[in-house]
């Protein structure tokens, strides 16, 4: 047995080409976790109706990005450079919930290579059952399965840790100073949307969203911002306002400079790079926004890897 530790990051994946996207859009409209459709034994079949409607307009999106989610090279560049701060004693490892490498390519590699105390570290900094919620759940039925005895600690949220408000706050300041004038910048602040039920039994991803906010905004000072929710992804009630409604009133009220912090990811990827920089993009300049900006996301920024870091070195048994 090694005395290493590993540090296995759990993050959602994303297709790796176009031809994954569609099996990718299965993982996860198959996952109860994340979206329960119908009885259990049903989800399958209407999960499957749902992804080929739904696998071709995705697909177009992925094709203007690249061909694919730049979400495993991002988060392997993450993984690497944690490494880099942990040093010798520690082993990194990534495990993608719908894409790979899955969790058992990730558990595979941690028992080949004899070690036993493993830290869990979700990338999404705010809780939710439908992310973090959905890897661990995932993580525990690879290990019953697998009859494998790992000793395990969990970190499932980092919403206010010091260095990930630094980060981010760094992030919202510079994004500010490419305007001329940072008081008539409005900064949105755009959440990945949830749905509301998530909400009423009790998940506490909407109360991190909002202590994020309030810690960045705390470091960035005087400023106009407010809150909305992007990516909706089925027909329930999910968390309001819309970031595009919201985008169409601020150009109505007579705004024109816009700068995006979006919210509930570490990484780049379509939430970002298309639907923020493309599609809200073009919208909010046919609303006749003059200047539409988003900060950078924080992908392999120091600070952030110092916060993955310390939540590692800190983390308790
Ligand atoms: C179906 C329900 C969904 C819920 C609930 C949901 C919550 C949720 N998702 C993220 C982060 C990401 N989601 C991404 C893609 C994505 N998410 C859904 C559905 C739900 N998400 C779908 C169907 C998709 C695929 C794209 C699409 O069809 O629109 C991604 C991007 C992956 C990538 O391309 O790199 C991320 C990241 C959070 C944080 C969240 C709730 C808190
Ligand atoms: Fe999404
Ligand atoms: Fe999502």
């Amino acid at each position: 047995m090694s005395e290493k530790t590993a540090v296995l990051l759990l993050q959602m994946g994303g297709p790796d080409s176009l031809d994954a996207v569609h099996p990718f859009l299965m993982n996860l409209f198959t996952d109860r976790d994340i979206i329960k459709i119908g009885p259990s034994f049903l989800q399958p079949f209407i999960a499957r109706r749902i992804v080929n409607k739904r696998a071709p307009h995705v697909a177009e999106y992925y094709r203007q990005i690249g061909g694919k989610s730049p979400i495993r090279e991002l988060t392997e560049a993450q993984r690497e450079g944690l490494q880099a701060l942990l040093g010798e004693n520690y082993r990194c490892f990534v495990a993608m919930r719908y894409s790979r490498p899955s969790t058992i390519d990730a558990l595979a590699a941690i028992k080949r290579e004899g070690i036993r105390r493993v830290v869990v570290l979700s990338l999404y900094p705010h809780y939710s059952k439908a992310t973090t919620g959905s890897s661990v759940n995932e993580l525990q039925r690879v290990l019953k399965e697998a009859r494998a005895d790992f000793e395990l600690t969990f970190i499932d949220r980092f919403y206010d840790h010091p260095l990930y408000i630094k980060a981010l706050a760094g992030k919202v300041m510079r994004g500010l100073q490419a305007f001329p004038d940072r008081k008539d910048v409005q900064i949105v602040f755009s959440a990945h949307s949830l749905p509301q039920s998530f909400i009423d039994e009790g998940d506490p991803y909407l109360d991190h969203i909002q202590e994020t906010r309030r810690l960045v905004m705390e470091q960035v000072g005087e400023a106009n911002h407010l809150l909305c929710f992007q990516s909706k992804a089925s027909r329930v009630k999910w968390l309001e306002p819309s970031t595009e409604a919201t985008i169409e009133k601020l150009a109505k009220e007579g705004k024109r400079n816009l700068l995006m912090v979006p919210l509930s990811f570490v990484s780049d990827h379509i939430e970002t790079l298309y639907e923020i920089d493309i599609q809200y993009g073009e919208e909010a300049k046919g609303y006749g926004i003059e200047r539409f900006e988003r900060i950078e996301s924080l992908n392999s920024d120091p600070i952030f890897l110092d916060c993955l870091a310390d939540l590692v070195r800190t983390a308790k048994a």
